[in-house]
């Protein structure tokens, strides 16, 4: 059984906090709380603190992407897997964990690159959650959403999150394999809780920069999604995949192009998988319909890395 209980925030760093704002805040209904940067944008989306943060900085990617445990004894017992597996963990100080909202924060990379962070006890702040368009953001026991990362070495990382960290194998998809395309290879889905996938891993071609594909995050109406799609378009930011609803987690869901090159997923009605039933399963198609990916811009994962 996995220590940990779901996504618990996400840091990343831009050079365009204003732009973020116009994004999340304006575009997305986040609801703005505010944190130790006060040049930083904190996002809430509930009774936490905070749980995505924008961090200005002289390039676009990702900080941290923090996963939450019960306590201070799934802690230390994911500290001690991680140390055994050979990967050097860091204990945050009582100022980087506090800045982070939690009472203690380690720190490590995965075989990826990645810049991963666990932790325990969140800070909650009790005052209302105003969201853009009077939604509710579904995370609770399913936390934040999910990330899907990019990696050049698909073995290590898979084993990594589920021989080390104990994510669930929640399926996967073949992408290519067909002429001229090389081999086949899988984005393969992982889980920690009833959210069908907390985590995919997707090969990339290379490393680096931003070091994510997407984030996703579920609200629970229809109409907000529909809203967030027409505040997108009408703010002028690039929509990377029109509607569509995903044959594996069944969301119906639009994808929208992040300043710094990845995406932000916006979606409702995921299902909720059941373990004592469940058994992981290669879908052939990423959509029932939609998902139009034709006019996206190309993910910065996928292109090759920049001279700077
Ligand atoms: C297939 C799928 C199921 C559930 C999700 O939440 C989800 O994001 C996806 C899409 C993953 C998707 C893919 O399978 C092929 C490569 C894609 C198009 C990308 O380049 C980004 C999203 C990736
Ligand atoms: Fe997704």
């Amino acid at each position: 059984m996995t220590q940990i209980r779901g996504l618990g925030y996400l840091r990343v760093q831009t050079r365009d906090v204003a732009r973020w704002r116009e994004l999340v805040v304006d575009a997305l209904g986040f609801a703005e709380g505010s944190g130790p940067d006060p040049e930083g944008l904190y996002l809430r989306m509930d009774e936490r603190r905070a749980r995505l943060v924008v961090l200005p900085g002289d390039t676009d990617r990702v900080l941290a992407i923090g996963w939450e445990v019960r306590d201070q004894f799934a802690l230390a017992a994911v500290g001690r897997a991680v140390e055994a597996s050979g990967t050097p963990v860091k204990v945050l100080s009582e100022q980087e964990s506090a800045e982070r909202d939690a009472e203690r924060v380690i720190a490590f990379d995965d075989p990826s690159g990645t810049p991963v962070e666990v932790f325990f006890a969140p800070v909650l702040d009790h005052s209302p959650v105003l969201t853009g368009m009077g939604q509710r953001f579904v995370t609770g026991e399913q936390g934040m959403g999910h990330v899907v990362l990019p990696t050049t070495s698909m073995e290590e990382t898979v084993s990594f999150y589920t021989e080390v960290l104990g994510f669930l194998p929640r399926g996967a998809i073949k992408l290519g394999g067909g002429k001229g395309n090389g081999p086949a290879r899988r984005v393969r889905f992982m889980g920690v809780n009833r959210r069908h996938h907390s985590l995919a891993v997707c090969p990339a071609p290379h490393g680096g920069d931003p070091g994510l594909v997407h984030l996703m995050v579920e609200v629970d109406s229809l109409d907000a999604v529909g809203r967030a799609l027409d505040n997108v378009r009408k703010g002028g930011f690039s929509v990377s995949s029109t509607l569509g609803r995903h044959t594996n987690d069944k969301m119906v869901s639009f994808y929208v192009r992040a300043p710094g090159g990845w995406d932000l997923e916006y979606g409702t009605e995921g299902m909720l998988v059941d373990e004592t039933h469940y058994t992981a399963e290669e879908i052939t198609a990423d959509s029932y319909w939609g998902h139009d990916w034709s006019g996206s811009e190309p993910l910065a994962a996928f292109l090759p890395p920049t001279a700077s």
